[in-house]
This record gives C-alpha cells, structure tokens and sequence, in this order.
C-alpha cells in the first residue's frame, strides 16, 4: 500500500458521486457501520440502491425482545439485529428470493394459544408449512437441516409466542456449527442474496454491563437502553463486555482478523445512529478495533440519533462524541489523533446548535455539518435516501 494522501472538497449532496453509484451499485462504495439494528434498518435497506459492498458490523449483546427467549434457551449470541440487517439487504427484485425472505421474516402469532403455535411449529419442522412448501429444493431441505437442529436442542417447553422464525433457522445454524454464527450468517446471506456484508462484531457468547457515574451497575443491555425498563439515572461512565456475569478486559476479546480485515478495506467508516451505548460503542469495545480504524485513512462519520437518547441522560453531542473517542483510544492508545477516529460528525439542519458546533470544534477539531437528513413526516426518523446520499458523497 502507498502512503500518498489525498484530500478534496466536499459537495452535499455530490450529484455526480449519487448517480454514478445508482447506476453501478455492485460496484459501490464499501461504507462500513458499527450498529445494532432498527435505527439503521431503514437506511440499510435503501443504500442498496447505491452500494452492494456496505459493511455492518452489528452487536450480539442484546438481552431483550425475542432474542433474549433464545439466548437463554440455549446460551447464545443475540441474533434479532443480525437477521434484521440480512433481510433489509436482501435482494428484494424480482432477481432475489422471495420465499425464502418471507420465511425468514415470518414470525409466529404472539397471541394465539400454545397449542396452535405447538401445531404450526410441527408444520414447519415437517416442511408442510405454506411458506416452507414454497420454498424450492435444495434449499428447503438446507432451510430444514437447521431447523432441526434447533428442534434437538430446544428446551421442550421453548415459547413460540412471536418467536421469528429467521431467528429460528440462524439458533439452528449457530448449533449445528459448533456454536459459530459465520457460517449460518453466510448461509442466510447466500440464501436471500443479500446486498452487502453482515458480520457479528465478535462471534461469542457476550453480554455488556455499565457502571454508571452515580456509582450504580447495569447488568444488562435491556437495564440500559430504557425501553423494557426505566430509563438510567445517570450517565454511563464505563461500558465493558462480560461473559456469564463476569467482567472481562479488552485483551479477553478480539475483533477477529476477519473484521479487521473489512475496517481495513472500508472506503468510509460511520458511527450509526441507534443507542450510542448499547449498538455503537459496544462495537468498539473488541481488542484491535480503535487501532483497526485509525490504522484505516478513509473519511469517518458520527451519525447521531435523532432526538433524545434514552442510554445518555444529560450527555450533549460533544460528551457523545468524547465517549465514542476514549472506546477507540483505550484500544489504539491515549494519543491516538482525534482526526484518525472521527472526521465529521452529520446532523440534520434543525438540531444543529452553533454553541455545540463551537464545541466539538474547540475540543476535538471536529466540524458539525448541519444537512436536511430527517423525514418531512417524522422529525424523529431520518430519510434513507438523504443519508444514503450524504454519506456517498463523503465515501
Ligand atoms: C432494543 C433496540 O435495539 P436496536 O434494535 O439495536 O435499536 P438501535 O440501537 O439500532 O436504535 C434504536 C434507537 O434509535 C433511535 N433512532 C434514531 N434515529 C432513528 C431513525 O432514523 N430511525 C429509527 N428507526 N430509529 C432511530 C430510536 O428512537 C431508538 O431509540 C432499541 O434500543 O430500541
């Protein structure tokens, strides 16, 4: 590889940059994001209009919703946010497969008494579901295959209650490959031809737990994102992945060389929007990871969420920011150069604040650049296409 650097003028949107990628998106930039999963769903499923190489690099650690039903059944990975991802980069044309992603998105009744679900479930297992008979071989055996590893392993009295059945199929996967989920996720990916790249951050068995300022611990990702419970008091002062209850350091956890690879192949690096603590820098946390991206000399972008994040009582942007810096300078070293890290952070043109913007100037050098990037309809909701294009024209 050279040393020589390049440096040039930004235009927002870059009309020419966006059409060229439209008209050759298997040929598109390799944006890579740190996220979890529903604030970027949306935006992923768009930028496949743009780009068949984005990169997602998602955490395992949740413990709420249906995925956590799972991770206790049989002591695994969150993997809700991972199919998510797949399914939004799933080739939905005519080209793709839609059988197998309307089985993949399928999830069972929440409501419906336990012996329906148990029927429905046998259905599915025995391949005369409606939505497994749809399915052309070989696949629906390979789809079956998984499945039935799962049901070998389920706790019998597993609830089905709006259980998903991609998350099913990926339980199965994780199973019948020795508890790995890369090769189920390549699987999947194969299977829905998806759109881009969809790696699980580390492929182990984690949790995350915080301690908070005012001195109180946070076991859980769902104690902290303030949706299944009560919000946090406090802010997070220290974030750090665990396993079995017990803390580990960051030598205890590597981002594997696989990942490292794709940060070191990435043409723009974005800190996504979604829960700052519990989707983004839990990303960060991997032994190699701040290293791996400064290593990396591409523009790196801080999305922010739109309005309040629940995960950061009190924290303005600029203290976001210092978080998302002192998670990649504990691994690429205290000195590492803000300009390695972070180059830019985007905000949409109606929460832009000119004291912030001072700021985060004054104290990492760092330029807030206000763009029109919410929708009209949901000031809370950003519009994919005004992403998809603002952040095209930095890659
Ligand atoms: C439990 C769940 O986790 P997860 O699905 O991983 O959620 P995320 O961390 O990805 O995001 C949830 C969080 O993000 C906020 N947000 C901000 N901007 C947007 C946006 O443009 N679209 C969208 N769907 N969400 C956005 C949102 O208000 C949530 O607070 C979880 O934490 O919910």
């Amino acid at each position: 590889m050279s040393d020589l650097q390049i440096t040039r003028n930004v235009v927002f949107p870059d009309t020419l940059r966006v059409a060229r990628a439209r008209s050759l998106p298997n040929l598109g930039p390799r944006i890579l994001f740190f996220s979890g999963g529903s604030a970027l769903n949306e935006i992923a499923r768009a930028l496949k209009l743009y780009t068949h190489n984005s990169i997602h690099l998602i955490t395992t650690f949740d413990s709420g919703g249906s995925s956590q039903v799972l991770r206790e059944a049989l002591q695994m990975p969150a993997v809700g946010d991972l199919r998510s991802r797949l399914m939004a980069l799933a080739d939905e044309s005519i080209l793709g497969q839609p059988d197998i992603f309307r089985l993949f998105s399928y999830r069972f009744p929440k409501t419906a008494t336990s012996a329906d679900l148990s029927a429905e479930y046998d259905d599915l297992m025995e391949g005369r579901h409606r939505l497994m008979k749809a399915i052309s071989q070989p696949m629906r055996s390979l789809i079956l295959t998984q499945i039935k590893v799962f049901e070998a392993e389920r706790p019998a009295d597993f609830d089905f209650a709006g259980a998903s059945v991609g998350n099913l199929i990926l339980a199965g996967g994780y199973l019948a490959n020795d508890r790995a989920l890369e090769p189920v996720l390549f699987l999947m990916s194969k299977m829905v031809a998806v759109q881009g790249t969809v790696r699980a951050i580390v492929d182990r068995n984690l949790d995350i737990g915080a301690k908070l300022s005012d001195g109180t611990n946070v076991a859980t990702q769902r104690l902290m994102t303030g949706k299944e419970v009560a919000r946090i008091k406090a802010p997070i002062r220290d974030l750090y992945l665990s396993e079995e209850g017990a803390r580990l350091s960051r030598d205890e956890v590597s981002l594997p060389k696989r990942n490292r690879k794709l940060i070191g192949h990435a043409d723009l690096i974005c800190y996504s929007p979604g829960s700052l603590y519990t989707s983004v820098i839990a990303n960060l946390l991997p032994k190699y990871t701040g290293r791996s991206v400064a290593r990396r000399q591409v523009p790196k972008v801080y999305l922010p969420s739109l309005g309040t994040d629940p995960e950061c009582p009190g924290m303005t942007l600029t203290d976001q920011v210092a978080a998302i810096l002192a998670t990649l300078r504990a691994d690429a070293g205290a000195e590492c150069p803000v300009a390695d890290l972070m180059s830019v952070v985007l905000c949409d043109t109606d929460s832009f604040d000119n004291d912030e913007a001072a700021r985060l100037e004054t104290r990492f050098g760092i330029p807030l650049i206000p763009l029109p990037l919410k929708q009209d309809a949901d000031p809370l909701r950003y519009d994919p296409d005004r992403v998809c294009e603002a952040l095209l024209s930095l890659s």
